[in-house]
């Protein structure tokens, strides 16, 4: 080995003084809490959800969540009970606007998806939704939409994590404190 490559390979050297961190996030925490931050863009002054789709390579695809169509002012439009003659649901959003293939991708949702998002969700192809809530299971729009679902085959998970809680800061470590 010559000096030069000699003295290359020792400022390659680890100090071993520094492992990986073991508090990372999961995968399905981070797109879980990527639909869950998504639903806070919403205007909807009584439910907020959000939707985040990954493809089998574990890249987002697509995101959205529910709000008004494009070119009807949410200023306008109301958001009292006529409200769902117009809004755009989360999973519908995630879905058009999404800038790849979705087929076979898993769609994360705050809310498990409604009939009319369920037809969607089928249509395009996605295989699998994982949900974070369920409370409108007793309904009937909700009983349709598993119906669909399951016979269509999409696979249906409920999220749990243990972690209930992301916390987000926006000072991050390094930038004034340490060099
Ligand atoms: N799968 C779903 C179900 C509902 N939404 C949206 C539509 C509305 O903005 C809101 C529900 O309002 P509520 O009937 O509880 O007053 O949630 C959605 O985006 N995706
Ligand atoms: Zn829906």
């Amino acid at each position: 080995m010559s000096l030069t490559e000699a003295t290359a390979n020792m400022s390659l050297q680890d100090d071993n003084t520094q492992t990986k961190r073991v508090d990372y996030i999961s995968w399905q925490d981070y797109f879980m809490a990527v639909a869950v931050l998504a639903a806070k863009r919403s205007k909807d002054p009584k439910r907020q959800v959000g939707a985040c789709i990954v493809n089998d390579e574990k890249r987002i695809v697509g995101i959205g969540y529910n709000g008004m169509p494009n070119g009807c002012s949410d200023d306008e439009f109301p958001w009292g009970s006529k409200k769902h003659h117009f809004v755009c649901h989360a999973e519908m959003n995630a879905i058009v606007n999404s800038n790849s293939v979705v087929k076979n991708c898993t769609i994360y949702v705050s809310l498990f998806p409604c009939n009319e998002c369920a037809k969607i969700v089928i249509q395009s192809g996605i295989k699998k939704v994982i949900y974070l809530s369920d409370k409108k299971a007793y309904k009937d729009e909700y009983k349709a939409s598993r119906k669909m679902l399951n016979a269509a085959k999409v696979e249906l998970e409920q999220y749990k994590t243990n972690q209930n809680k992301i916390e987000i800061d926006f000072t991050i470590e390094g930038d004034m404190m340490s060099p």
